[in-house]
């Protein structure tokens, strides 16, 4: 719609057709198109520019978001909607729409593991809580009797929204937006009070529903609209040696007068039941474990530790001398280095990274929206993109290098958040620009590297061994003495691919678990750039590492080598996942775009 037509508009011909049927035949009814003025998403759903849809609030469903939907919240895009009268929900769910978990192992299915979920029930948000509630003021109860009065609220961290609906019989009276909220908590010694407080709220009825025009009863819907405005906040009470404002309550100046005259309440008072999907290490007041320590225990290994130490230095010690004797010859300084280097190539922890919703923002400009995605240890992930796609930004972002906009979602290492200091020392970052010394020898260029960045307590001997160690992986060891050089400079030094594995080399030696590059194969040719891909890949399957990469139109030899593939366009996703199936994945859209285009032209 770049050229300024709209949706509405593009779809108006297509009406056209119908105005030739024969007399007496009625006009075709519209499909469901939110932009039209007749068709409007409940529950204050968004209305998506390009296909028409309304994006429904969790637990909604139906074109317009006015069915509930059951199962379990866990169960994403995929639940189903409301058949009966009332929701059956999955074991470990419960609510209107099954929305608030009670048990942590149904939390399991919302982790990226599949494991370690905890359903947290304090009432305070972490992310999106959902809460359902029974309402308990008696005289609204004896007018509606033998019907039951619930409401569900549910509150999102991120926007600083909630949203409230109005249930009775299990059948939706009306709904409210919520915004500009804060929620806090209060623990005394007397009592714990935690208060959802929001500036706005806005609210609509659904129509012929109970209170909002059902045959008898009253209709609140122009209250709603007109006087219904803020602010409103829903206070949870508990008081240790009991009171008679305990519970929960839900309260906005217009509402309490319409409460107060019709029932004679001061508000509406509630029982809420509230529950988040979380990780154990996300919920509030976590702490982690501390391991006890068992004195004795201890002094009994420290003690056969030392008798082993001794035990192998005695047998080394003969075994070296018999050697040296044998061979007649002196015993090799340094043996052994190999092995500690190698040992630390192997020895790091394969980390898989998880992100969830990543979006950024700099400075009102939305840069990147809602890109979700993993790589395992083992793979390669390419992040692709037309220039401007994006791509270095959200590569930054998963490095966490320091950025200056607002970041927000969520990223796991198998499966936890970790603080960005761990985080910083298992991921190595290798930028786009070449930046070594045009002086220095391979060789030199990638032992300064080791000098600098590996701990001060290792070996001289094994830093040394390392720098090798890298650049035979590299297959940059037979250049091991050649300048680097630089285009300005006498001599032409090594080659463009070459300099890049020089840099990835320099990363290398600390051994990461995940290793980001910034377009390493640009500025390459053809063959330079396979030799880089191929040694990436070789260094994911050999040696376990995460590979994650930005890279611009690769010739399909290269392509062919990755693993799993974000395609970006304007900061969202066009395709994130196994890169086995992009392919019919595209396919399947571009029978739906010629569908389109072939019912546009006829029409
Ligand atoms: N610091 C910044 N200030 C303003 N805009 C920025 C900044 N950083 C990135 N952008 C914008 O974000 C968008 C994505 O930029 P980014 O460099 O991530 O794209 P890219 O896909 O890596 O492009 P290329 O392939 O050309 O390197 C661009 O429109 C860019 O102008």
């Amino acid at each position: 719609f770049s050229n300024g037509t709209s949706p509405a508009s593009l779809q108006a011909p297509l009406y056209g057709i119908f105005d030739d049927r024969p007399d007496g035949c009625p006009p075709c009814p519209r499909c469901f198109d939110c932009h039209y003025e007749e068709f409007k998403c409940l529950q204050y759903g968004n209305c998506s520019s390009t296909n028409g849809k309304c994006a429904c609030p969790p637990g909604f469903g139906g074109e317009d978001c006015a069915e509930p939907l059951c199962g379990a919240l866990a169960d994403g895009k995929n639940r189903s909607p409301r058949e009966g009268d009332k929701c059956d929900c999955k074991d470990g769910w419960e609510g209107v729409n099954c929305n608030v978990c009670t048990e942590n192992r149904a939390c399991d299915a919302l982790m990226p593991l599949g494991t370690g979920g905890v359903c947290y029930k304090q009432g305070v948000v972490v992310h999106e809580n959902f809460q359902m509630c029974n309402v308990t003021n008696k005289a609204i109860l004896d007018q509606i009797d033998p019907r039951t009065a619930e409401v569900t609220f549910s509150c999102n961290d991120d926007s600083r929204t909630c949203n409230f609906q109005f249930w009775v019989n299990e059948k939706e009276s009306f709904y409210c937006a919520l915004d500009t909220c804060q929620w806090s908590v209060q623990d005394t010694d007397l009592k714990n009070v935690t208060k959802y407080e929001c500036e706005n709220i806005k609210c609509s009825c659904v129509p012929g529903r109970f209170l909002c025009g059902e045959d008898g009863s009253v209709d609140i819907g122009e209250f709603l609209e007109e006087s219904i405005a803020g602010p409103a906040s829903l206070i949870q009470q508990h008081t240790y040696a009991g009171s008679s404002r305990d519970g929960s309550r839900f309260e906005e100046p217009a509402m309490n007068d319409l409460i107060s005259q019709i029932f004679g309440d001061e508000y509406i008072a509630l029982a809420c039941r509230s529950g988040e999907c979380l990780y154990e290490s996300e919920v509030p007041g976590y702490t982690r474990p501390i391991k006890e320590i068992n004195s004795p225990l201890i002094a009994s290994i420290i003690a056969g530790c030392a008798l082993l130490v001794i035990a192998i230095v005695l047998i080394s010690w003969y075994f070296a001398r018999r050697a040296a004797y044998k061979k007649w010859g002196a015993i090799r300084l340094g043996e052994g280095m190999e092995d500690d280097a190698a040992r630390l190539m192997v020895d790091h922890k394969p980390m898989a990274l998880q992100f969830e919703d990543v979006s950024y923002n700099l400075k009102g400009k939305q840069i990147l929206t809602g890109i979700s995605g993993i790589a395992q240890p083992g793979q390669i992930m390419a992040i692709m993109g037309a220039s401007g796609a994006g791509k270095s930004t959200f590569l930054d972002i998963l490095a966490r290098k320091n950025k200056r906009g607002h970041v927000m979602g969520s990223m796991f290492i198998n499966g936890e958040k970790a603080l960005d200091n761990e985080y910083r020392n298992v991921v190595g970052y290798v930028d786009q620009e070449d930046t070594l010394m045009p002086t220095l020898t391979v060789h030199e260029t990638i032992l300064t590297s080791a000098l600098l960045r590996l701990p001060a307590d290792m070996g001289l001997l094994v830093k040394q061994q390392r720098a090798i160690e890298v650049m035979q992986q590299l297959g940059i060891y037979h250049i091991k003495d050649q300048m680097i050089g630089s285009e300005e400079g006498k001599g032409r030094g090594i080659s463009g691919g070459e300099k890049r594995r020089v840099g990835i080399a320099c990363e290398l030696v600390t051994s990461p678990s995940i290793l980001f590059l910034d377009e390493p194969t640009s500025g390459l040719d053809a063959y330079n750039a396979f030799n880089v891909v191929e040694c990436l890949v070789t260094l994911a399957k050999t040696y376990n590492r995460t590979v994650i990469f930005t890279i611009h139109q690769p010739r399909s030899n290269i392509v062919a080598l990755f693993d799993q593939l974000i395609l970006l366009a304007k900061g969202r996703t066009v395709y994130s996942g196994p890169f086995s199936t992009c392919q019919a994945y595209f396919d399947s859209i571009a029978t739906h775009v010629r569908q389109a285009s072939t019912s546009q032209t006829i029409s």
